[in-house]
C-alpha cells in the first residue's frame, strides 16, 4: 500500500498483479526484421517484456537493452526495424499476443520523413509543419501521433503536440484537452508520461496547457463549446509557438477524438474549424476512404499560399477496438495515475485537504440549459451569460473530479468558462453535518479559492482513496 503525507491516507495499489514482481516464467520470441510483436493484456494482468538482442521499439520509443518492462490494461506492439530476440513473461491465459507480418510501419516512418524535410525548409521565422491526425475511432491516431512525437524528438526537435480528444488524457485526465512541447522521449511503458500539473515527476517534465472540455463526445453537443474551446487551445498555442522558436520549427502534431471523423453528410465542420484555427496544412486522415476524399475535394482548390496536404495512411492491422469497459477502465487507471502515479516507482504523493463548504467555489453548467445556450453566450459578446450555478456540496458530489481553473470565483462567468486549467482534484467524501469536504489535490498547498468546475465527464471514480 502506498502511504500518503497529510490523513494517513491509504491509496488501493493500483493494480496488485501489475505491483507483483516480473512473472517467473518466461519464453524468448526471435522477431525478423519489419516484424511486429503484438499482445493485448487486460487490466489485472501483467505481460513482461525484456529485449535480449537487437532493437526494438514500442511505438516510436526505443527499448533500452535489458531492461524489463511490464504492461497491463494495455494493447501494444513492439517493432524491430533490423530484427531482435525479446524475452517474454506473463504469457498465457487471458493475454493474446501474435507475430503480425503487415506492419503500418514503414508508411508511418516514411511520414515522419516528408515532416522532417519540411522542418528542414522551414528556415529562420517560417514555421514548420502543422499537422492535423483525423480517421475513425480506433484507427490509430494517438498510436501515430505517440510514433511521429518520438521521431521527431528522436530528430532533436520539439513539437508540440495537441490533444483534442477528451476519451482519453494527455498530460492531463480524460475529459481535458492539452498541449505541451515535448522534447524528451515518450515513456514506454506511462505513455505520455506525467507533468507538473499532476505532482512532482521523476521524468523531465512537460508543462501541459490544458482546458476543460468535461464532455465525452465532441458530435453530441454538436462542437458547440468543442469548437470555442478549440478556438481558444489555439490562440494559446500559437502566442506558445511565439515565443518558442524550436517548437515553432517542429511545428504542430494534432490528434482528435475519432467521433469528428463520422461527419454529417459528407460535412466535417469541427475538423475544418480545427484546420482553420490552428492554420493546418498537413492532414493525415487514417485508413477512412471516403472522408479522405471529401476532404480531398474541399481543400484542392485552394489558393498556393492555403494549400491543406490530405494525405492518406492506411490504418495499422493491429489497431484493436476498444470496449466501453476497456475505455473507462482505462480513464479510472488514467486518474488514478494522475493522482498517484503510474506505479511504485514513480509514486507520487496527493495531499488530501479538508474544506468548508464556503471555501469551495464550485460551478456546473446551469440546470436546464443545454450546450445551444452555451453556445449562443460564445456568440454574444458584450452580454454576462449567466452559464454556470454554483454548487453546494452534497453527498453526490464523492467521488468526482473537480477541474481548477485559473479564474477567480467572482470572475465574469464568461471568463471562468475560457480559463485554462491549473489541475483537477478528487472529491473523497461530503460531510454534510460538519459541513466539510475531504478532497484530494496532487498538490500541496492550501483549497484553491479558484472557480471549479464539475463536469459530466469523465464519470466518478469511486475507490481512489479508502
Ligand atoms: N500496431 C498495433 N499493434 C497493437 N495494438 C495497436 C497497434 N496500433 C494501435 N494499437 C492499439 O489499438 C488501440 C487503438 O489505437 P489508438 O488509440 O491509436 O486509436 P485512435 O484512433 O487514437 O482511437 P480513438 O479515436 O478511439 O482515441 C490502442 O489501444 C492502441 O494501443
Amino acid at each position: 500500500m502506498l502511504s500518503l503525507p497529510g490523513l494517513n491516507l491509504t491509496a488501493p495499489p493500483l493494480d496488485p498483479v501489475a505491483l507483483a514482481s516480473a512473472p517467473a516464467i518466461t519464453r524468448t520470441q526471435d522477431l525478423s526484421p519489419n516484424k511486429e510483436f503484438r499482445f493485448e493484456v487486460p487490466f489485472g494482468r501483467t505481460i513482461t517484456i525484456k529485449l535480449l538482442s537487437g532493437t526494438a521499439e514500442y511505438f516510436g520509443t526505443e527499448f533500452a537493452p535489458n531492461q524489463l518492462y511490464s504492461f497491463s490494461g494495455t494493447k501494444g506492439a513492439v517493432y524491430s526495424w533490423h530484427g531482435c530476440r525479446l524475452e517474454i513473461g506473463g504469457s498465457g491465459g487471458d493475454v493474446s499476443e501474435y507475430v503480425a507480418e503487415e506492419t503500418g510501419m514503414m508508411g508511418y516512418a516514411n511520414a515522419h520523413f516528408s515532416l522532417e524535410a519540411l522542418r528542414e525548409r522551414a528556415a529562420h521565422g517560417i514555421e514548420g509543419p502543422r499537422v492535423l491526425i483525423v480517421g475513425p475511432e480506433n484507427s490509430g491516431k494517438t498510436t501515430f501521433t505517440r510514433i511521429l512525437t518520438s521521431y521527431a524528438v528522436k530528430s532533436g526537435r520539439q513539437p508540440m503536440v495537441v490533444n483534442l480528444d477528451p476519451r482519453q488524457g494527455m498530460l492531463s485526465v480524460p475529459g481535458s484537452m492539452s498541449a505541451a512541447a515535448f522534447s524528451s522521449i515518450i515513456d514506454v511503458e506511462d505513455g505520455w508520461g506525467s507533468s507538473p500539473i499532476s505532482g512532482p515527476s521523476p521524468i523531465p517534465v512537460k508543462m501541459p496547457l490544458v482546458y476543460h472540455y468535461g464532455i465525452g463526445n465532441p458530435e453530441l453537443e454538436n462542437g458547440k463549446i468543442f469548437k470555442p474551446l478549440v478556438t481558444r487551445m489555439a490562440l494559446a498555442v500559437m502566442s506558445r509557438l511565439e515565443e518558442d522558436r524550436m517548437s515553432k520549427q517542429a511545428g504542430l502534431l494534432i490528434d482528435t477524438p475519432g467521433a469528428i471523423s463520422a461527419g454529417k453528410g459528407g460535412v466535417y465542420d469541427n475538423i475544418e474549424h480545427i484546420i482553420s484555427e490552428f492554420s493546418v496544412n498537413i492532414v493525415f486522415v487514417m485508413g477512412m476512404e471516403r472522408l479522405y476524399s471529401d476532404l480531398t475535394r474541399k481543400y484542392s482548390n485552394l489558393p498556393s499560399s492555403d494549400t491543406v496536404n490530405i494525405i492518406r495512411l492506411d490504418s495499422s492491422g493491429g489497431c484493436v477496438q476498444r470496449d466501453e469497459e476497456y475505455m473507462k477502465a482505462l480513464r479510472q487507471a488514467q486518474i488514478r495515475a494522475y493522482f498517484f502515479g503510474n506505479n511504485d516507482e514513480v509514486a507520487l504523493a496527493p495531499q488530501s485537504q479538508m474544506a468548508d463548504f464556503e471555501d469551495l467555489h464550485i460551478f456546473k453548467i446551469k440546470e436546464g440549459q443545454d450546450a445551444n445556450a452555451l453556445f449562443r453566450a460564445y456568440d454574444d459578446f458584450g452580454s454576462t451569460p449567466d452559464i454556470y450555478e454554483r454548487v453546494t456540496p452534497t453527498p453526490e458530489l464523492q467521488n468526482s473530479l473537480l477541474a481548477v481553473t485559473t479564474a477567480a470565483a467572482n470572475d465574469r462567468q464568461e471568463m471562468i468558462r475560457d480559463a485554462s486549467i491549473r489541475g483537477y482534484i478528487y472529491v473523497a467524501d461530503v460531510d454534510e453535518t460538519k459541513k466539510k469536504v475531504r478532497l484530494l489535490s496532487p498538490q500541496p498547498g492550501q483549497t484553491p479559492p479558484n472557480a471549479l468546475i464539475l463536469g459530466s465527464f469523465p464519470e466518478d471514480v469511486p475507490g481512489l482513496v479508502s
